[in-house]
């Protein structure tokens, strides 16, 4: 009850030392920071949130120090420098909440670090929920991630590379949090860290035992234009012999396992890291790039045409010619308009069984795919999740294939498209800044001869 979480916090959550005895006052002792732990983790889910709340309003930034410091410090500006950073060493730390010490307490216990990941996607959750709007949870928010990413940098991690020899429970990890393509069997988990093919995780001493991010990769002679070739059932016999087989790296599935490190770019750090280790095993390999799905095209295209069932045609996405042959693809009576035909064939994928409306479609989907990557977007960024992270990473949009993923997921998701993001190593960190700070894609020919196929047929 509440008397129960605020008998708790007044008796765990330390007040914050005094700025003059703040290095000298010892740590409270662990169980303050073990009894949080327990208590929150018996709470129920619909208590967290007031729990959370009570933390961060009742033992947060004292506000009114922190206004008398702000004064100090105006009335300092034509004093000597040594006093205004003293003030302001003072405000800084003022503007410590109380309940960041607890956090940081929380951090050198036993489980401390995990316990904080779940704890940070729970508030995740309860803001992207909008469970609550308020600006004490954001805040929350905003102290976990900075003490997480400080925790989680780049150079705390530990590459470790998954193989058939790893340890059952790193195995069984893998192929649980595979979130791209679902591994279907022992079969297949053991092709995945086969030959040609690579397996990376990072993992963190505080975390043993959990890979925070993992990364596939298939070792090609090119870089691959569908994913059956990748993921197919039967394992090749042949051990990783033919080192001149072997000129491309396909990142083919990347996923992060800890909904709390969102932010934290760990998949990026991991490309590159990955990145580093191929060139130092293979020298000669020069093609990096990743084989994508493109989830939400297909239900982007299936909103579009429905904005069309009215006026019977998108004129202006298909050609007069294309709606021609649509229409006697579909041998569609004069029933439902084109538009509406086009829109059921596309979320049936019934399509893909005529050879006909498959030649007559191809050019059409693959330009609506492009500019669905390239011209669809949200807050100026690439509207495709995907495409935005490899995007934001530095990679240029290089790719669209026809017929890549042919598997009931990838009709669905993506007419059966996908595409590569290519990491043209000595123009990622350029792209990178180009996209983040200008919003400008970097695209190759083929992809912005597609959209310019696009933009011919609409005023879109
Ligand atoms: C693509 C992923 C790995 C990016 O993670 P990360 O680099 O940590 O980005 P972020 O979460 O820090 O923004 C992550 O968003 C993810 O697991 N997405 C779901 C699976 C996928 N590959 O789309």
């Amino acid at each position: 009850g509440v008397t129960g979480m605020e008998e708790i916090l007044a008796r765990v959550v330390a007040p914050l030392p005094t700025y003059e005895t703040r290095d000298k006052s010892p740590p409270p002792p662990e169980s303050n920071s073990l009894d949080f732990m327990h208590f929150y983790g018996s709470l129920e889910k619909e208590d967290k949130l007031g729990f959370l709340a009570k933390l961060t309003q009742d033992f947060g930034v004292d506000h009114k120090s922190v206004s008398e410091l702000a004064l100090r410090l105006l009335d300092t500006q034509l004093r000597d420098v040594a006093t205004v950073l003293q003030v302001e060493d003072r405000l800084r730390y003022g503007l410590t909440p109380r309940y960041k010490q607890l956090l940081n307490h929380i951090s050198r216990v036993e489980g401390g670090v995990k316990f904080l990941v779940d704890l940070r996607a729970d508030v995740l959750e309860i803001i992207s929920s909008k469970a609550s709007e308020s600006p004490h949870i954001r805040d929350l928010n905003g102290t976990l991630k900075s003490l997480l990413s400080e925790w989680f940098s780049v150079g705390l991690l530990r590459l470790e590379r998954i193989t058939w020899q790893s340890p059952c429970e790193i195995l069984q990890r893998i192929s649980q949090y595979e979130a791209v393509h679902p591994v279907r069997n022992w079969t297949d988990l053991k092709r995945r860290v086969g030959p040609y093919r690579r397996c990376y995780a990072f993992t963190h001493a505080a975390m043993p035992g959990e890979p925070l991010v993992v990364l596939h990769v298939a070792l090609t002679e090119d870089i691959s234009d569908n994913i059956q070739s990748i993921v197919r059932e039967f394992a090749t016999l042949d051990s990783e012999e033919d080192v001149n087989k072997i000129n491309a790296a396909v990142f083919y599935s990347i996923s992060s396992t800890q909904a709390g490190l969102q932010g934290v770019e760990l998949g990026n750090y991991l490309i590159k890291r990955v990145v580093r280790e191929l060139q130092s095993e293979f020298p000669h390999m020069a093609q990096f790039s990743s084989l994508s799905p493109i989830p939400g095209f297909s239900s982007w295209l299936q909103g579009l045409l429905g904005q069309y069932r009215k006026e019977g045609r998108g004129s202006d996405l298909l050609s007069e010619q294309e709606w021609k042959e649509v229409e006697q693809a579909t041998d569609s009576a004069p029933g439902p308009p084109a538009a509406e035909a086009l829109r059921k064939l596309i979320a049936t994928g019934e399509w893909m069984r005529s050879e006909r409306l498959t030649r007559v479609l191809e050019p059409v989907l693959m330009r609506l795919c492009a500019w669905y990557l390239y011209g669809e977007k949200r807050r100026g960024y690439a509207l495709n999740p995907v495409g935005n992270f490899h995007l934001q990473n530095g990679a240029t949009m290089w790719r669209l294939n026809w017929h890549a993923d042919t598997s009931p997921r990838g009709v669905a998701n993506s007419c059966g498209v996908m595409v590569n993001y290519r990491y043209f190593l000595t123009e990622t960190s350029k792209n990178s800044a180009l996209y983040l700070q200008n919003k400008v894609i970097v695209a190759s020919e083929q992809v912005l001869g597609l959209v310019s196929q696009f933009q011919k047929n609409s005023k879109l």
